[in-house]
């Protein structure tokens, strides 16, 4: 099958890799030459990474490479395309741009996809002629190493368009999950749910972040607790989901205090080295100040 992938960026390139692996001829765009290239190097060091841990062979390397183009040119891109997947920025107004700059340059029965972690797939399809064809196809990060794949069924969606993303995804080698077209669909809606929850738990003095974190991954066997998972997607990150959430379901997602109050400071997580945790080094040394430092 022949894929374009839009926007080489964090996902974008990821897909385009995980694409490929799987046999299909892949066109990766952006709109300059050089996001192009950083793109096509992540790809190079992501399976340079798997042929060191011994994951795949250096022909399979070679021959997944072979299978991506990088370019510009959106005509290009799309033209033969069986399946586009846009990984542009989080922008309704450029996604609904580029859903309809796709529509002109592909093929009448050519599938548009999107990898929005949040917007409504539903709303894009709107700026399409033929929104039938409009599905949404969200991708964890990394790409390569995440299993799940959230598809994304729009009001338009018709059955041919579910049953070719199911088909596409399974075809990947990952886990596919069907979810209707609703705000934060089913992972970040749960997901976001939990990490709130756990923040009011702190702020309530129920127990330290690191009790509660350790609560869910030793009696729940969740892999990360959900105040150590809030520092590594970023403060910011959650604290934007929460608003749109709150404006599209209700105040039970109303953001935390603390939340507003850290972000306001730049303690965004990880990123920054302080969150509901410390972190030096991309390692986790102590909880925030208000807990004393001490796990
Ligand atoms: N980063 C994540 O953890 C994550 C996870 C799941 C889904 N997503 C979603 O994936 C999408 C992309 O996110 P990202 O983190 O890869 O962003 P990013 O900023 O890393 O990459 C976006 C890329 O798109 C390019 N771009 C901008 N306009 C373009 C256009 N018209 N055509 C082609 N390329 C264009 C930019 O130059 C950039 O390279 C967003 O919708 C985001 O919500 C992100």
């Amino acid at each position: 099958m022949q894929i374009a992938v839009l926007g080489a960026g964090s996902m974008g390139h990821g897909i385009a890799q995980v694409s490929a692996m799987a046999g299909h001829d892949v066109v990766l765009r952006d709109i300059e030459a050089e996001f192009v290239e950083d793109g096509l190097e992540g790809i190079r060091e992501n399976l340079q990474g798997g042929v060191d841990r011994d994951k795949l062979s250096e022909d399979e390397m070679e021959a997944a490479l072979e299978r991506i183009e990088g370019t510009t040119d959106l005509a290009e891109a799309v033209d033969d395309a069986d399946l586009v997947v846009e990984a542009v920025p989080e922008d309704m107004d450029l996604k609904q741009e580029v859903f309809a700059e796709i529509e002109d340059a592909a093929s009448e029965d050519t599938v548009i996809a999107s990898n929005t972690s949040s917007l409504s797939v539903t709303e894009m399809a709107s700026a399409l002629e033929h929104p039938e064809r409009a599905v949404g196809l969200h991708f964890f990060n990394p790409p390569h190493i995440m299993d799940l794949v959230e598809i994304v069924i729009a009001e338009q969606t018709d059955e041919r368009t579910e049953a070719f993303a199911v088909d596409y995804v399974r075809g990947l080698e990952k886990e596919d999950v069907v979810v209707r077209d609703t705000a934060g669909f089913a992972t970040s809606r749960l997901g976001l749910a939990l990490g709130l929850e756990a923040i009011r738990m702190v702020e309530q003095g129920v127990a330290s972040p690191a009790d509660i974190d350790e609560g869910m991954e030793i009696g729940y066997g969740h892999p990360m607790g959900p105040l150590e998972l809030t520092d590594h997607v970023g403060l910011d990150v959650r604290l934007h989901i929460a608003e749109h959430l709150r404006e599209e379901l209700g105040e039970r997602f109303k953001p935390p205090q603390s939340l507003r109050r850290k972000v306001r400071a730049g303690n965004l997580g990880k990123k920054t080295g302080e969150g509901y945790y410390v972190w030096e080094d991309g390692e986790r040394v102590g909880m925030s100040g208000e807990w004393g430092g001490e796990e």
